[in-house]
């Protein structure tokens, strides 16, 4: 297997959605998931390059793999879930500084998730966006609690946190997505905006990054002398 040219990783609370929002762009569905145990990964070839995605737990006990993960990681996508504020708060809180192990020029994406909860009529099935209400990351109702606006003020903390210019990275308006798992809206386009901004990240790691190995087709023959017993 090919070696990965670049990682993006997902971070977030436990039950934001992060392996529903993998699952429908990888595999066009929307299956029941289990709670992540660890981390794992998709790999997807975008142009010339293979990229790979990983997947995190959002659960406290795996907490401390966070910042293994996104060792190098030329994007992040920090997830929550629009109905339930406390997941956007603790993207800041608990997940932001996992992020320290990422590659200098990393990208950051914002992605709440769940909007087809709030987008259905009251009475329309709002309880179905979590497996287990009662825990942290749970309870999505059908309201949203989350604003774009409120995706784009964490998006300017991150850049303030990392120390970038605004004017260095890519607007907040470009990197604040609200998505559904399960209807595949802005899915799509979220990981596609994220693939293409990588690549320049991706080609700058490369030249940073000393040889690996040595091409002998390319390499010049090796100077003859006229020294040697045979010469
Ligand atoms: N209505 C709705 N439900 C969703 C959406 N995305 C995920 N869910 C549901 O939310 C629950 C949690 O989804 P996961 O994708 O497993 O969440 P996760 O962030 O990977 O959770 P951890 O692996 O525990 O960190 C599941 O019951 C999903 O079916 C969505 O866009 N809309
Ligand atoms: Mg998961």
């Amino acid at each position: 297997m090919r070696k990965p040219d670049g990682k993006i990783v997902l971070l977030g609370d436990m039950n934001v959605g992060k392996t529903s929002l993998l699952q429908r762009y990888m595999e066009r569905r929307f299956p029941d998931t289990v709670s992540t145990v660890g981390g794992a990964f998709y790999l997807k070839q975008w142009r010339s390059y293979n990229i790979s995605i990983w997947d995190t737990a959002g659960r406290e006990q795996f907490h401390g793999l966070g910042s293994m993960y996104c060792r190098g990681a030329a994007a992040v996508i920090l997830t929550y879930d629009v109905n339930h504020a406390q997941s956007l708060l603790e993207l800041e809180n608990r997940f932001l500084g996992l992020t320290d192990t990422a590659s200098a020029d990393c990208l950051f994406a914002v992605v709440g998730n769940k909007v087809d909860l709030s987008e259905e009529a009251p009475g329309e099935g709002g309880q179905g966006g979590g497996r287990d209400p009662g825990q942290a990351g749970g309870g999505s109702g059908g309201s949203k609690q989350v604003q774009l606006e409120d995706a784009m003020a964490f998006y300017k903390k991150i850049l303030k946190y990392k120390m970038l210019d605004e004017k260095d990275v890519p607007a907040a308006e470009q990197m604040c997505f609200e998505t559904s798992a399960k209807t595949g809206k802005n899915v799509d386009l979220l990981f596609e905006t994220v693939f293409d901004m990588v690549v320049p990240v991706i080609l700058r790691q490369r030249a940073q990054a000393p040889p690996q190995t040595v091409d002998i087709a390319s390499a010049p023959p090796p100077a003859r002398t006229r020294s040697g017993c045979c010469s």
